[in-house]
């Protein structure tokens, strides 16, 4: 346990989002009518990690968008967030892709370190809140190198570290582990659980792999249909030990007979 990352447990009866009759529209004449999500609603418990699986094209990042506050509502629902209709993207709520989007040009500490001047602080509580990330995550040693000389791992999680320093209330993650091989996209697995461990932060992973959604979330919920409805919503306890247990298999298939 990392005590400096260390948050108070938020109180489990309040969503941490809450998204109600939610339709998203896309620019442009008659590009609402393609939206795959229309007047849609589900919560997200706070201090939980939620996996969202679903066919390709179904609307996951789109919904993620939505969560982050980058999308385009209609006004009659949208996303609610500590009880306000969230308008526009706020640094409480965090959104990593993909493609990480490091800064080329800075070392990892100040990728890392990037969002700390907008945070509540001294200099001191915050230097010592970015090099106790850097250790959690593994990075120390790496530190004054740049992106273009890590791993896929590595870059990724300082894209991690840096979403996570700036005690963000909900990290929204898109597919953050596809480009990695199967024995790092594991190691990467672990450590999102082992920080979650010690932050509690709400975690919303997008993910193709059904195992891993498994494997990482204490809630999976798969998508799909036109307009995007819930098709599973399944609360999971799988631990390591668990990955080729019955039970895990037998949900596996389940989702992907779904996801087919
Ligand atoms: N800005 C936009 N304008 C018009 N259509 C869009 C826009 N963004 C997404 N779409 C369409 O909305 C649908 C859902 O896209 P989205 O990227 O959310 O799906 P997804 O489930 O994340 O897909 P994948 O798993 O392949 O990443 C797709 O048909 C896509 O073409």
């Amino acid at each position: 346990m990392v005590a400096d990352l260390t948050v108070l447990a938020p109180s489990p009866e309040e969503p941490a989002l809450k998204v109600d009759r939610l339709t998203v529209a896309f620019p442009g004449a008659g590009a609402a009518a393609r939206s795959p999500i229309v007047d849609f609603s589900l919560e997200i418990a706070l201090g939980e990690i939620t996996c969202l699986l679903g066919p390709s094209g179904c609307g996951k990042t789109t919904l993620l968008r939505a969560l982050g506050g980058f999308a385009r509502a209609k006004d009659t629902g949208g996303v609610l967030f500590q009880g306000q209709w969230l308008k526009e993207p706020t640094p409480d709520i965090v959104m990593i892709f993909q493609e990480n989007n490091l800064y080329p040009w800075l070392t990892v500490r100040r990728n890392v370190a990037f969002g700390l001047p907008y945070c509540e602080g001294t200099r001191e509580e915050k230097r010592v809140r970015l090099e106790a990330m850097l250790r959690h995550v593994g990075l120390e040693a790496a530190a004054d190198q740049y992106p273009r000389e890590l791993s896929g791992g590595m870059r990724q999680r300082t894209a991690i570290a840096r979403a996570l320093v700036v005690n963000p209330k909900v990290l929204l993650l898109d597919e953050p582990f596809s480009a990695l091989d199967v024995a790092l996209r594991r190691r990467m697995q672990d450590l999102m659980r082992a920080i979650w461990e010690t932050t509690r932060t709400t975690f919303v992973m997008v993910t193709h792999n059904v195992e891993e959604a498994i494997m990482v979330g204490h809630r999976v919920i798969v998508l799909g249909g036109r307009p995007m409805t819930v098709l599973l919503d399944e609360r999971t306890e799988a631990t390591p030990k668990d990955r080729y247990a019955p039970e895990t298999l037998a949900l596996q298939r389940r989702i992907e007979d779904l996801i087919e």
